[in-house]
């Protein structure tokens, strides 16, 4: 196999109206996609552009608040709300990346048995209360990306010659993780190279990137060089994560990426981790039938957790800096 040098394109459409054959087209671009790269792009995934727009714009006007009015919204044990400059630190980075980010959760009511279980990321979101479209704008973007992720995992499970539907259980209550990232614009102080996200790869099953036109994100291909993953009009990115990576038996690829915001000026994305139910057994061996499982089950929330601690402190450990 030889290293890629770009990442592909794949129109979806077929995956949310077509018919069997055109899911089956979709679902082998899929495959080969994330079994040589671990990332492509997606156009033609439905959402309108003005919830993309309304959920960038509202985010623009929280980050640019006073520190003070962004704290009062600031992520605890349940990690949802804001994490200021230095909270979040890739493993083996030196430096915390250099960015800001707000974390949106799916929401549950106080009486569901997973929250009064004390299920970890579980609860409800924490909403600044200006700007007053944040919370109706992120709300709509969160729930319209949750709808392509599905349709999306339907061609994923096809492409790994499951039923389409092998997903819908496995995701009843999903660990939908939707983050704004702020990348303040780089000075003479940080240097033009320092990390907005360290390289590192991302925990879950499949994540759905939204970006602006700054550029930045750059993907480590299988010979070490970093190829680039600029925005491209109307496409969402999306990549397989280590959790996916293990469910399929490594045939999916969970690839390195990092950020540098180079622009000269800010950068905004909006990364969703797709994931599934906290309980959700990933075993290989079912997943991926006809040889050894590499991996020992586990279940979606302990492996999310575990890689969650080691990145996030929240002001216990070295991520202060
Ligand atoms: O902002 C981006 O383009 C990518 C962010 C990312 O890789 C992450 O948050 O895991
Ligand atoms: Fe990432």
């Amino acid at each position: 196999m030889s290293p890629f040098t770009s990442i592909p394109v794949i129109d979806i459409e077929g995956l949310a109206r077509g018919s069997e054959a055109a899911i089956g087209q979709v679902a082998e671009q899929i495959r080969a996609a994330c079994t040589d790269v671990g990332f492509f792009y997606i156009v033609n995934h439905g959402i309108e552009p003005a919830v993309i727009e309304a959920a960038m714009e509202s985010s623009r006007e929280f980050f640019h608040l006073p520190l003070e009015e962004k704290r009062k919204v600031a992520a605890g044990a349940s990690h949802r709300g804001y994490n200021a400059l230095g909270k979040a630190l890739m493993d083996g980075a030196e430096l915390p990346d250099f960015k800001e980010f707000f974390q949106v959760g799916l929401e549950l009511p106080a009486d569901d048995p997973d929250v009064l279980a004390g299920q970890p990321l579980r609860g409800s979101n924490l909403w600044p209360e200006r700007p007053a479209a944040f919370r109706p704008a992120m709300s709509r973007y969160y729930d319209a990306i949750g709808e392509v992720g599905r349709v999306l995992l339907r061609g994923v499970a096809v492409s790994l010659g499951r039923p389409g539907d092998f997903f819908d259980s496995r995701y009843a209550k999903p660990l939908q993780r939707t983050q704004v990232v702020y990348y303040p614009r780089l000075t003479a102080a940080e240097g033009p190279d320092r990390f907005g996200v360290a390289p590192h790869s991302d925990f879950g099953c499949i994540t759905l990137l939204y970006q602006d036109s700054s550029g930045g994100l750059e993907v480590q291909n299988l010979t070490g060089d970093w190829v680039a993953g600029p925005p491209l009009e109307g496409a969402l990115v999306i990549n397989v994560g280590d959790l996916l990576e293990r469910w399929s038996n490594r045939h999916f690829v969970s690839t390195k990426h990092r950020v540098i915001n180079r622009s000269g000026h800010e950068r905004l994305s909006i990364a969703t981790f797709f994931d599934p139910d906290y309980t959700a057994l990933i075993d290989p061996a079912e997943l991926w039938t006809d040889e050894a499982p590499l991996f020992e089950p586990t279940t979606a929330g302990d492996h999310i957790m575990g890689r969650i601690q080691r990145s996030f402190g929240y002001g216990a450990k070295k991520a202060e800096a």
